[in-house]
């Protein structure tokens, strides 16, 4: 199975059903399983014999997830380390740093030690479902999430153009200062920068594999974000 290392740009298909990855193939790097959604995850992960890396998110609730116990939704998360199709994991940047989810801090690092002890990259991941930061504020949070993690990620809500430019511009920054990120503006006015923030550096893109379930609001469909990506490289 691959490993990831977001060297070059990964475009992750979103899915909180694993057999559907056959459909995923074709247009995808990865999958990222999102197990906060999905039924019976970890007996979703032992059955997987698929060809593509799994990223695994078990996205928390105080982070628009579903997962409501910090200690549980953390222990599947280590259980799903396990399987050798993990490539990757998501671990919240709040959970990491202890700013959002002190009770689980330690936790959080342990896992992450374990991820990058069995050759899996971890993804510090944060998100703004109301809106988007200044400029210097998300060039911040990149090196703080890219200090904590393998990948600093940052997905915000855009609600109009100039939303969508400052992403792309401190995405331009952190890429130049030398980190490795992904970025992305969640919502309509943000649709674009899915398209366009790998342009400037972004690693990882998402998108759902099959189009009804969107894990983000703005996302393109899978087929179409490769193409876009793809031509605009
Ligand atoms: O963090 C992200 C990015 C995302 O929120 C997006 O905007 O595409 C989709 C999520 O599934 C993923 O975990």
């Amino acid at each position: 199975m691959t490993s990831l290392d977001f060297d070059s740009f990964v475009l992750a298909a979103a899915t909180d059903d694993l057999s559907a990855e056959p459909a995923a193939r074709d247009h995808a790097d990865a999958v990222e399983f999102r197990l906060d959604l999905a039924t019976d995850s970890l007996t979703q992960i032992d059955a997987y014999s698929g060809d593509l890396p799994l990223i695994v998110t078990n996205r928390a609730a105080w982070e628009g997830g579903e997962a409501d116990d910090e200690a549980s939704r953390l222990d599947t998360l280590n259980s799903a380390l396990d399987h050798e199709a993990v490539a990757a994991v998501d671990l919240e940047l709040g959970a990491l740093d202890g700013s959002v989810s002190e009770a689980a801090t330690d936790q959080a690092r342990e896992l992450r030690t374990t991820a990058r002890e069995a050759g899996v990259s971890v993804i510090a991941s944060v998100h703004d479902f109301e809106s988007t930061p200044s400029v210097d504020g998300m060039i911040d949070l990149l090196a703080h999430a890219s200090n904590e993690g393998d990948v600093g990620k940052l997905a915000v809500t855009a609600t109009d153009r100039s939303d969508a430019l400052a992403v792309l511009s401190a995405t331009h920054s952190a890429v130049e200062a030398g980190q490795t990120v992904a970025t992305m503006a969640m919502g309509t006015a943000g649709q674009h920068t899915r398209a366009v923030a790998p342009v400037y550096g972004s690693a990882i893109g998402y998108a759902p594999v099959d189009p009804e379930g969107a894990t983000a609001p703005g996302q393109y469909d899978l087929e179409t974000l490769r193409e876009l990506v793809d031509r605009l490289q």
